[in-house]
């Protein structure tokens, strides 16, 4: 029996259940897809009967019969802001999915609440909870210590999605669910925990109107990041009020009568809504790589999901070394810099130095890798096209030209701040010189990464100590120290941080096949590790060349 109590003495997921239901909601499917077993029987998950083609139907989903708190018969929950996206908008729809489970077989949508999977999903966030992480769960946890997974959780805690925001709002609204039938009192507080671990891994975001809803049929499709077949898409300009696509009562419209929200599209779009029915959600073939018979199709859950991540929210890690590789916090680091004074004063400094920055990673001849053998033989990797300004290393163990910029201008600057208008030089001194910087680094790996015979003449390179840019070489020496110092200070954040590799490997191998969550803490832990250590290994290497 599960701990929650939810659906206690019903049947089995039934995969014919749910679809006679999908079939009563108006769902589309393709037929040439199959609804199958996950191969560890964890699970379930879509494949393809035959070979797919660009453009074909996943599904379509009626907007009527996805799982929104606008769908679901949960009561209005008094102080709760509707229409703010974050925390709160998880909380919510966790307890009408929780609405739904008590109504059991009189919920409208109990066809597709009872193929949903039956336990809690074990996200790090309950791992310390031991009727769902139990012994496992807390051993696991402390392997997070110093990761991604980590830093994951603490950004979720600052969305309002920590235990005890979970808790407290639990604790705020659970007594405000009608009793059913199926449960005559309050459920506790295990069959929320249960019901937001399914919101987690499961609801897409869909528009102004519903934010978050679950979509059945489309949840079954598992995430994979490099060969994913499809992604859903939902036209989000709704209104808000109603949550029409086409014009409605509530809408400012324009002299042909058309509401403003859709003037972005062409005119026969514009016909399309106007004219159409229904207003649905649609997956569709968008990349035919390997979508063959008998493969699985693979949804895409976002872009740039590492393994932290996919633990966090997911409960899995795929291996797949998706993503931006490990990240450092922006402003933690900033505050260190800034000594915990980062003021409206220094915002403006960031974005000046931030903006000193970008020019070096735009410079052309920097980014012309011929220069440098191999660009996966680098030190450094270029900014991230997701966020300008993040601080990474990424999974080849190139660490991002900001942290090497950063640490650069903070050690040039003679005063107490790094701030711009304390740098040596002009902007356009400045930019030249970490220019150079960065091109002698390179050479000096590709040096050492070849064992050429022929050293790297720092004279040749231009970096050479002159009257007007004194201490250059000292510096670059400085901001290699740094860059180790950094490093190491991450791998003592982790658990057992004096390991080593071998017996990491050795102690995950000999867990017990049941103790799937340090499985995967572990594995995490000592991918990250291996990426910081062979990063450490190359800087070391660099500075014992220049000393
Ligand atoms: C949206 S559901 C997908 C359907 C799910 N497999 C099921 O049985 O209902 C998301 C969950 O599926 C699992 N999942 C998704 N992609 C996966 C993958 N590449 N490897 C392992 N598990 C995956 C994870 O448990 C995740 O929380």
């Amino acid at each position: 029996m599960t701990s929650h109590g939810l659906l206690f003495n019903h049947p089995a997921p039934s995969r014919e259940v749910l679809k006679i239901w999908l079939d009563g909601q108006g769902i589309i499917y393709n037929e040439d897809l199959e609804i199958s077993e996950m191969e560890d029987g964890d699970g379930w998950r879509i494949i393809a009967k035959r070979d797919m083609d660009l453009g074909e139907l996943i599904c379509e989903i009626p907007k009527t019969s996805i799982l929104s708190h606008r769908t679901s018969s949960c009561p209005t929950l008094p102080d709760l802001e509707i229409g703010t996206l974050g925390g709160q908008t998880i909380l919510h729809l966790s307890l009408c999915l929780l609405h739904e489970f008590r109504l059991a077989e009189e919920s409208p949508f109990y066809g597709y609440l009872q193929s949903l999977p039956r336990e809690t999903i074990s996200l790090p966030i309950f791992w310390d909870i031991p009727e769902i992480g139990g012994e496992d769960g807390k051993k696991a946890k402390k392997w997070l210590n110093g990761t991604e997974a980590e830093r994951e959780l603490t950004i979720r805690d600052k969305e309002g999605l920590s235990l005890s925001d979970i808790q407290n709002f639990y604790e705020k609204y659970s007594t405000l669910l009608p009793n059913t039938s199926n449960h005559n009192k309050p459920s506790s507080i295990l069959s929320y925990y249960y019901c937001f671990s399914i919101i987690s891994t499961r609801a897409f975001m869909i528009d102004l109107y519903h934010l978050i809803a679950l979509c059945p049929f489309a949840d079954i499709l598992n995430h994979n990041s490099n060969y994913s077949n499809t992604s859903l898409s939902s036209d989000d300009f709704v209104c808000h009020l109603c949550g029409s696509l086409k014009t409605c009562k509530h809408d400012f419209k324009n002299s042909n009568g058309i509401s403003f929200r859709l003037n972005h599209l062409n005119k026969k779009d514009i016909s399309k809504i106007e004219n159409d029915e229904k207003d649905t959600i649609e997956l569709k073939v968008e990349n035919i790589i390997n979508i063959k018979k008998n493969k699985e199709v693979w949804n895409s859950y976002g872009d740039g999901i590492n393994d932290g991540k996919l633990l966090v929210e997911w409960g899995f890690i795929n291996q797949e070394f998706s993503g931006e590789g490990l990240i450092w916090n922006f402003h933690q680091e900033l505050n260190f810099i800034y000594k915990n004074k980062i003021e409206n004063e220094n915002e403006i400094e960031i974005e000046e130095i931030s903006k000193l920055i970008d020019k070096v990673a735009q410079n052309k001849n920097l980014s012309n890798f011929d220069h440098y053998e191999d660009e996966n033989e680098r030190l450094l990797c270029e900014q991230s096209k997701l966020d300008k300004r993040l601080l990474n290393l990424d999974h080849d163990g190139k660490i991002s030209i900001n942290i090497f910029g950063w640490l650069w201008f903070y050690s040039s600057s003679s005063s107490e701040y790094p701030m711009s208008k304390n740098l040596d030089y002009n902007e356009e001194e400045n930019v030249k010189m970490l220019i150079k910087a960065v091109d002698l680094l390179e050479r000096i790996w590709s040096v050492i990464n070849h064992d050429h015979q022929v050293g790297v003449n720092i004279n040749e390179n231009n970096i050479q100590d002159d009257s007007k840019h004194p201490n250059q070489v000292n510096q670059l020496i400085r901001v290699v120290k740094q860059v180790i110092k950094m490093l190491r200070e991450r791998l003592s954040k982790m658990y057992q941080p004096e390991m080593n590799q071998d017996d990491l490997f050795d102690l995950r191998d000999s867990l017990d096949p049941k103790d799937k969550n340090q499985y995967m803490a572990m594995t995490l832990s000592i991918n990250e590790r291996v990426l910081l250590r062979s990063t450490l290994n190359k800087w070391e290497d660099v500075l014992a060349y220049l000393e």
